[in-house]
């Protein structure tokens, strides 16, 4: 126990608030609004002026617009990483102001050309000047940003690039709307909405430019090296390699590709099965905003609404349901009804986007977490492009069908169809992924879904932690103590610093609720007041020894934590177990431990072992028995977090099992120093 506290971490609360507070980052976030709203814009511009194009065909419409989205793609595969090299070596906010400067002349031209060659070379070349342009900024922002407000200033640059697209598509609707009353304003504005979208774009990019140009806070001259200076050949060679090891990881990837895979035939599709229902650009505009507020639904508060749910259940879940909605949109023809249909199959597959990305974080260890992320964007891209090349080839094949029924008649193109197909491909893709990661084998997906909704037992929600928690759980007697301590004595032979602690009494203050707690002389406590006094001691504990500990990077033991709450006031004194383990959640905030050790023995041989009995060890052997039921079950519904021990065996072999279960935890430093050794959680 350190002899003062830490100080406590500051409450984020106005984080988000405080970075746009900087007025440099807020001039810059200011140009970055502009021009994602603009560059949306563009795109849905683009992809109506390309099916504009086509002159009412079909299957040059599909191609046309297909085209657009590869052309859009494509430099990314071949010169994202050599564009950061490149873009370090110049100065940075010249290098921004010329290349807003260029996209805003691009995006004027496409217009007045008004090719498809000049429209895929316009798109080619804006596409490669971004892939300058991204690079200098990501690495402006540390100028502009103190260290401890980067993460908020990540989080506001994406709600920047991606909260801008339904704007633009409501943007992009109105202006087809009130096109003709433009133009009536006087005869030299243009009169065709996708014009307009073009050069508002390329308004957006020369605010951009001035916003810049005013930015004196980034240094001068070049940025300093960065590590993107692999190839995407090197990256997903490098990074299959970090991957292959792991199940979880790879129903991970597959799962996410699957999810890509679905979104590319969407995106590509949706113009031409906007139309195929009847609708025009307006339409579009609205379906493409509906996506994307859906997205945006899903990525904020999915993992809210589904906090206490399992990470890992819950993305192959979300998933295989944004699947059975592309499904349904496929099948039903009707244009309003698509509307909501795509918004929940957005809010779904933002679900699975964010829960996604969260656990890649959280599974693949520190030293080859980059190159994981690096591998899994290069092969998003590659599955982009080439679903954006397929689909369009599969649906003009398919072409236009009728079908009539007697009185129905019903219409389904190649659009639908192959709307349809990617549906199920992700139905089948999200089973996949849910059931190589599927944890809790014994209780069913919908038990979870409600448990979750009503705050129960099971996720794994807290902040990340440096180092290694680990918690001994079980009835009294079991050994826990004794293994404990043999754990922490082979880990310290293993180079890894120990805390070893106990609840309750593992500070000075929990000496003295122990006391109270075991302490005969104390007689009964309401089993609220129970709850909440040990509550009061966890609260302590990881405020003052648990958390310390990880942050140093420790292996933090703890002889008994959350569940022996829900074990004793919950099953034990028959209160509400979910509701208990909801107070120590709360007194903990979340803090889980990486791996619970539970040593389980019948009540009666555990209690047999014990040379005197406190206040709760005299409790009849019932109540024991209740409380050992009830670890069981917590530990079943999270098999990998948890590893149950039969403590009936001799001691020696209860630690040799401990040993090498622990043994593969993958941020131990014996792991660490063999890499090629066991480095994710299996
Ligand atoms: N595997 C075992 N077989 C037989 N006896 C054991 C075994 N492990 C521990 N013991 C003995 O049982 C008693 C209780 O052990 P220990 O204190 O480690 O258990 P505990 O789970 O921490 O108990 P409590 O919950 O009461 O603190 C001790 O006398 C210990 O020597
Ligand atoms: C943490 C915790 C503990 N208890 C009970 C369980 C035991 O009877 C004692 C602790 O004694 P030990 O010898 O240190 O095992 O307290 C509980 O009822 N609720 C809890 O949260």
């Amino acid at each position: 126990m350190p002899a003062s506290l830490p100080t406590p971490a500051a409450p984020a609360q106005d984080a988000r608030r405080g970075v746009l507070a900087i007025p440099a980052f807020r001039k810059l976030w200011n140009s970055m609004l502009f021009s994602s709203l603009g560059d949306w814009l563009g795109l849905l511009a683009t992809t109506a002026l390309a099916q504009q194009l086509s002159g009412g065909s079909y299957a040059t419409a599909n191609f046309a617009i297909a085209g657009v989205f590869i052309a859009r793609l494509l430099p990314a595969v071949f010169l994202g990483p050599i564009a950061g090299v490149i873009a370090d070596r110049f100065d940075r906010r010249r290098l921004m102001v010329s290349v807003d400067l260029m996209r805003a002349g691009l995006y004027i031209s496409i217009p007045i050309v008004h090719t498809y060659f000049w429209l895929y070379t316009a798109m080619i070349l804006v596409e490669c000047l971004t892939l300058f342009w991204s690079p200098a900024k990501e690495a402006s922002v540390p100028n502009l940003v103190p260290r401890d407000k980067l993460e908020n200033a990540n989080q506001v640059s994406l709600l920047a690039a991606y909260g801008t697209a339904p704007i633009a598509a409501i943007l992009f609707s109105l202006l087809t709307l009130l096109s003709g009353a433009i133009a009536a304003i006087s005869p030299l504005l243009p009169s065709n909405s996708v014009d307009i979208a073009l050069y508002i774009n390329a308004l957006s990019f020369l605010f951009a430019a001035w916003t810049i140009r005013g930015l004196k806070e980034i240094p001068k001259g070049s940025a300093s090296k960065s590590n993107k200076d692999e190839n995407v050949g090197q990256s997903l060679i490098q990074g299959w390699k970090a991957v292959s090891e792991s199940k979880i990881i790879r129903g991970l990837i597959i799962g996410m590709v699957g999810a890509f895979s679905a979104a590319g035939a969407v995106i590509g599709l949706a113009r031409t099965f906007v139309g195929d229902l009847g609708g025009g650009d307006a339409a579009y505009g609205v379906l493409f905003g509906s996506v994307f507020t859906g997205l945006a639904i899903g990525i904020a508060f999915g993992p809210k609404v589904f906090a206490q749910f399992s990470r890992r259940r819950l993305f192959g879940a979300a998933l295989t349901t944004s699947g059975v909605f592309l499904v349904l949109l496929a099948l039903i023809s009707n244009l309003v009804l698509s509307v909501f249909i795509v918004a929940i199959l957005g809010a779904f597959s933002g679900i699975a986007w964010v829960t996604g990305f969260t656990m890649l974080g959280m599974e693949v260890t520190d030293d080859v977490r980059g190159r994981t992320f690096a591998f899994v964007q290069s092969l998003i891209r590659i599955t982009l492009v080439a679903v954006l090349a397929i689909a369009p080839i599969i649906a003009a094949t398919i072409g236009e069908h009728r079908y009539e029924f007697q009185t129905i008649v019903l219409n389904y193109n190649g659009a639908q169809i192959t709307i349809l197909i990617a549906g199920l491909i992700a139905v089948l893709i999200g089973s996949v992924s849910y059931h190589q990661m599927k944890d809790r084998p014994t209780v069913s997906l919908w038990s979870d879904i409600l448990a979750a909704l009503q705050g129960e037992l099971g996720a794994i929600t807290g902040a990340q932690a440096k180092g290694i928690f680990i918690a001994f759980e079980g009835g009294e007697g079991t050994g826990k103590s004794t293994q404990s301590q043999l754990l922490a004595k082979w880990l310290e032979q293993e180079g890894e610093t120990v805390v070893l602690s106990r609840e309750p009494g593992g500070t000075d203050l929990g000496k003295d609720l122990r006391k109270i707690l075991l302490g005969h002389e104390t007689g009964i406590i309401s089993p609220r007041a129970e709850a909440l006094l040990y509550a009061a001691d966890r609260a302590h504990h990881v405020f003052s020894v648990i958390r310390p500990g990880l942050d140093r990077g420790d292996v933090v033991i703890t002889d008994r934590y959350f569940d022996s709450s829900a074990a004793y006031q919950g099953a034990g004194r028959v209160l509400n177990p979910s509701e208990v383990a909801r107070i120590s959640r709360w007194a903990t905030e979340s803090l889980y431990p990486t791996l619970t050790i539970l040593i389980d023995v019948p009540a009666e041989i555990g209690l047999g072992r014990l040379q005197s009995r406190d206040r709760l060890e005299a409790e009849p052997t019932e109540f024991h028995e209740r409380v050992r039921q009830e670890f069981l079950q917590i530990a079943m519904m999270d098999p990998e977090r948890y590893f149950v021990v039969d403590g009936t065996q001799t001691v020696e072999e209860i630690q040799t099992q401990i040993i090498a279960r622990v043994a593969e935890l993958p941020a131990l430093k014996r792991n660490a120093d063999e890499p090629k050794k066991k480095r994710f959680r299996k």
